[in-house]
């Protein structure tokens, strides 16, 4: 049976050492976080999604700001809001929850973005940053998944770590952390077109499943012990499910997140890191 790795209550310890450090840099003389989060149109996740962002910041004594837009604003009307946000030194965080409406270019969107304020780590300078091993910011996402498997103690140097999907936000970040110098897994990043995927799977140490597929990772594509990491959340008939069967995957793995309650809420706690650090102060 394996142990789950609850990202819930973990994202509450985290939360709780960033409501203490931002105290602290308050205390120092520092100015009070403050992210500024901008959603357009009516996405139901993504208006919970935000609203549990600013609930963590409140909670965290981080200020946040919300910008709604209509789902029909046009690219250059957004582009003048990032814009006035960029100059705004009150501000020190800003975040576009994704998906944008089809008329908006993201990448245009994201690159507008000062990347001393983009604490979701999408803008260029920031990737390339990470890419050479000296990050300004890291990806939400992945950084919540690296901070389950150090507080868990789980060990990835020398490890097979398999990574299934190749996305900006979470597969290709994922795949070039685990191999960098301090986690050392040897990483394989694998998509939908990689043959023999089960097998792939089945020689993974370390298993990250974020491809958006409910429930398609078997239990027998697991290696007995494995440590599994599920970011998937797929909304189906049956409620919400990951992209592992996880009936079946806990029988075999080692470790494993549930999904709700594993990754997700990971990613929240991370952007509040990110958000501290921005405005000059020390994140976990
Ligand atoms: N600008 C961004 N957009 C998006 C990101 C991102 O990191 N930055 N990631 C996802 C959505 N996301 C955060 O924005 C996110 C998704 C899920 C959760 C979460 O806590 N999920 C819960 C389940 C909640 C539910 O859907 O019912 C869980 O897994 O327990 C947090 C954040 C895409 N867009
Ligand atoms: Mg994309």
């Amino acid at each position: 049976m394996a142990k789950i790795l609850d990202g819930k209550q973990l994202s509450l310890t985290i939360r709780g050492e960033i409501a203490d450090a931002v105290a602290r840099l308050v205390s120092a003389g520092g100015k009070q976080p403050c992210l500024a989060a901008v959603l357009v149109g009516e996405n139901p996740a993504s208006q919970v999604y935000v609203r549990n962002k600013q609930k963590a910041c409140e909670q965290a004594g981080i200020a946040s700001r919300l910008a709604r837009l209509p789902a029909d604003i046009s690219q250059a009307r957004l582009l003048e809001l990032i814009t006035k946000l960029n100059a705004d030194p009150a501000v020190h965080g800003i975040l576009v929850q994704l998906p944008l409406p089809d008329q908006i270019a993201a990448d245009t969107v994201l690159r507008a973005i000062d990347p001393a304020k983009d604490v979701d780590a999408f803008h260029p300078e920031n990737v390339g940053l990470m890419v050479q091993g000296q990050p300004r910011f890291l990806p939400c996402t992945p950084h919540g998944v690296l901070q389950m498997l150090r507080r868990n103690a789980i060990e990835t140097a020398g490890k097979h770590a398999v990574v299934i999907g190749r996305s900006d936000i979470v597969g290709k970040p994922m795949a070039l952390l685990l191999a960098q110098r301090g986690w050392d897994a040897t990483v394989t990043l694998a998509h939908s077109r990689t043959p023999d995927l089960p097998a792939v799977c089945r020689s993974a140490d370390l298993l990250i499943a974020a491809v958006g597929k409910p429930e398609m990772v078997r239990g027998d594509w697991i290696k007995p012990g494995a440590a599994v990491i599920d970011v998937g959340i797929n909304r189906t008939d049956s409620g919400l499910v990951g992209d592992v069967d996880y009936a079946a995957a806990e029988a075999v793995a080692g470790w494993i997140t549930p999904v709700p309650g594993g990754v997700g809420p990971m990613t929240i706690a991370m952007l509040l890191a990110n958000t501290l650090k921005a405005a000059g102060g020390e994140s976990p």
